[in-house]
């Protein structure tokens, strides 16, 4: 496998915060990969240094086996930033065809406004769109040069499901056809949707880099509430299914659970006297977290 993006122990501080902290991150030819994590843990700071807009302070990057930092290594990439400016008198179709022009074999207006949905803005100035109609244009101007690799911050954040749909959809095509795509989300539903390989990163650290079946079962959780009024003979964090608990201030129980149903099974089976039960799912953060004190654990 060809590999178009490479970080190799790399680092990246902003003073005193760490942003990235030692990471290695391999992308090859043809695959489709989602970075998730909460807010703050480094994918954009990761992208912008495969993109070169930013340096790493140690540790190497590679975008198509170069330095992304040299405009010849970049010739193949597209990009959406999560915010984008856009110029605000001419239309859809002007911007479209004003981009096509800094490429040697760009799609056609018609084949960018086709796949994206975007036919019926063609002749709207781009000021006067709305918010959702303007990410989507964003995105399909990263694709107008018929790039080998592109890089996507937060695509849908701000969409309604159905525009989400519409760029799901082109991303998928666009990687059918052979496309590498890297993309950012918050959103465990978006990187369900689009990606196969599933790069976890929280505080500035890669937490989990396995398949989307493998991290759907790390960080899809359940959470398990209950009260009870002692448990001192039940480690309850140790229950078979379960990732962690914790009393919160009101005397509620909140075990995390990998599997919930086993959980309640071994509550029963330890004669745990507990009340007021409820199964509910976990936030994508509390996942994360389950995720980051695993790593220090192993760490330690
Ligand atoms: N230019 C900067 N100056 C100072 N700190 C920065 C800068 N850019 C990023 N950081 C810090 O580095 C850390 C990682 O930020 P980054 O934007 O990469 O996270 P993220 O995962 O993309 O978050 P989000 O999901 O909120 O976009 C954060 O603590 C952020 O505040």
């Amino acid at each position: 496998m060809t590999a178009v993006v490479e970080l190799e122990r790399v680092t990246r501080t902003f003073g005193a915060v760490t942003a990235l902290d030692d990471v290695s991150v391999t992308v090859g030819e043809g695959e489709l990969v989602g970075l998730l994590g909460p807010n703050g843990a480094g994918k954009t700071t990761l992208l912008s240094l495969v993109s070169g807009l930013r340096k790493a302070d140690s540790g190497t990057v590679r975008l198509f086996g170069g330095d992304p930092r040299h405009a010849s290594s970049r010739i193949a990439l597209g990009t959406t930033p999560q915010e984008t400016g856009l110029p605000p008198t001419l239309t859809v179709g002007e911007v479209v065809d004003l981009v096509a022009r800094h490429y040697p074999a760009p799609m056609t207006r018609a084949e960018v406004l086709a796949r994206f949905g975007l036919e019926e803005l063609v002749a709207r100035q781009t000021g006067g769109l709305s918010g959702g109609q303007k990410r989507r244009l964003a995105v399909a101007l990263a694709l107008v040069g018929r790039p080998r690799l592109v890089l996507l911050d937060e695509p849908t954040t701000g969409l309604d499901v159905e525009a989400r749909h519409i760029l799901w959809q082109a991303l998928r095509d666009y990687h059918a056809d052979g496309a590498t795509v890297l993309l950012t989300s918050h959103y465990l539903e978006e990187i369900e949707a689009l990606a196969e390989r599933v790069v976890v990163i929280g505080g500035g650290r890669v937490l989990a880099d396995d398949t989307l079946t493998s991290v759907l079962g790390l960080v899809g959780l359940r959470r398990v509430l209950f009260s009870v009024p002692r448990v001192d003979a039940v480690d309850l964090a140790r229950l078979p299914g379960a990732a962690s608990a914790q009393q919160g201030a009101d005397g509620r129980w909140t075990v995390l659970a990998s599997d919930a149903d086993r959980v309640v099974r071994a509550l029963v089976e330890q004669d745990v006297p507990f009340e007021g039960l409820e199964v509910r799912g976990a936030s994508l953060e509390e996942a994360f977290l389950t995720l980051t004190q695993k790593k220090e654990e192993v760490v330690r």
